[in-house]
């Protein structure tokens, strides 16, 4: 369990998170969504007493990091790709990072197995690529067998492949009952593997929800409707909840009104329709639509 409370940072002038408050609870993977600079990072690492916060306070299961006696085992991050002495060893930088904590030695095959890393164990790291260097980053936050899992951006620059496997694995230890929380700015990405949003947008709080709530509160349905008369449809159309858009000569794109309902008031009034089609808005233009209004708030509030 993660609990922020009130958190803000500032570095000088400039205001990178802003009161925020929510909490991660365990068994579900929790996405932490964000455009770029939305503050992500640096609630993580605040989260991770890396970073001391201007006001407020974060808990993680129960207690600020510094006062567990065993941080590895109570929570175990990914920040930023980090960096490994390319001539070490996968299995030696785990070693190394096992006797400096008290973690047993088994435990370094555990999780070498674990992210699938284990047939090159042996190799030097330098010669790791990008989504081998992500597994091993992800070994080593798992170490400890931590309750707390809090991964940054870890699908970035990965391929398809890789993407599956962090996916899979997020689920996996969720399920197991620890608590994950993993940022992201793809929309997309979020709604494949996580079951609820925490979602920022200038370091400020915009949504705490499940994704299916997300997914069904964010995605309103347009109606395109073409035909050589639109121009009278127009009128019979207008009414109070409902929007009505032209982008070109004959074609409308009505917000506020089902397709079938507008197949019936067409019919009735005898006018022609060419297409009649409903349109949801991708998870990603929900996502940009909620966020940018957020954007827009904030300069209002600023200009005031
Ligand atoms: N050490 C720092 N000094 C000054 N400004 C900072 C510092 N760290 C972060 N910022 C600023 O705070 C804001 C939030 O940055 P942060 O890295 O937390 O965002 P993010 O959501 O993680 O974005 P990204 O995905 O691009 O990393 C940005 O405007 C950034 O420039």
């Amino acid at each position: 369990m993660i609990d922020v409370q009130n958190l803000s940072k500032s570095y000088g002038p400039k205001t990178a998170v802003h009161d925020l408050s929510f909490q991660v609870k365990p068994g579900i993977v929790t996405g932490f969504l964000g455009p770029n600079g939305a503050g992500k990072s640096t609630t993580m690492r605040m989260i991770m007493g890396l970073d001391a916060p201007t006001t407020g306070s974060v808990t993680v299961n129960g207690r600020p990091l510094r006062d567990h006696p065993d941080p590895l085992h109570q929570i175990g991050a990914l920040l930023e790709a980090k960096a490994i002495h390319p001539g070490r060893s996968a299995y030696h930088h785990l070693a190394a990072l096992a006797a400096t904590n008290g973690v047993p030695r088994a435990r370094v095959h555990e999780v070498l197995d674990l992210v699938g890393l284990h047939d090159v164990a042996r190799k030097r790291a330098g010669a790791f690529s990008l989504g081998m260097g992500q597994r091993l980053g992800i070994a080593s936050a798992l170490l400890g067998d931590p309750r707390t899992v809090m991964l940054d951006e870890p699908v970035n620059g990965l391929d398809p492949d890789g993407i599956l496997w962090i996916r899979t694995l997020l689920k996996q230890l969720a399920a197991e009952g620890r608590t994950v929380f993993v940022s992201s700015h793809l929309m997309s990405e979020m709604a494949l593997t996580a079951e609820h949003l925490v979602v920022v947008a200038r370091g400020r709080l915009v949504a705490d929800v499940s994704v299916d709530e997300f997914v069904e509160s964010a995605s309103t349905a347009t109606v395109h409707v073409r035909s050589p008369e639109a121009g009278a449809l127009v009128p019979m159309l207008a009414g109070p909840g409902v929007t009505i858009t032209s982008a070109e000569r004959g074609v409308l794109d009505v917000v506020g009104l089902e397709a079938s309902a507008i197949g019936e008031i067409a019919f009735r009034n005898r006018i022609v329709l060419h297409e009649l089609a409903t349109r949801h808005a991708s998870l990603e233009e929900a996502f940009m639509t909620l966020t940018k209004d957020l954007t827009e708030y904030t300069t209002l509030e600023a200009a005031a």
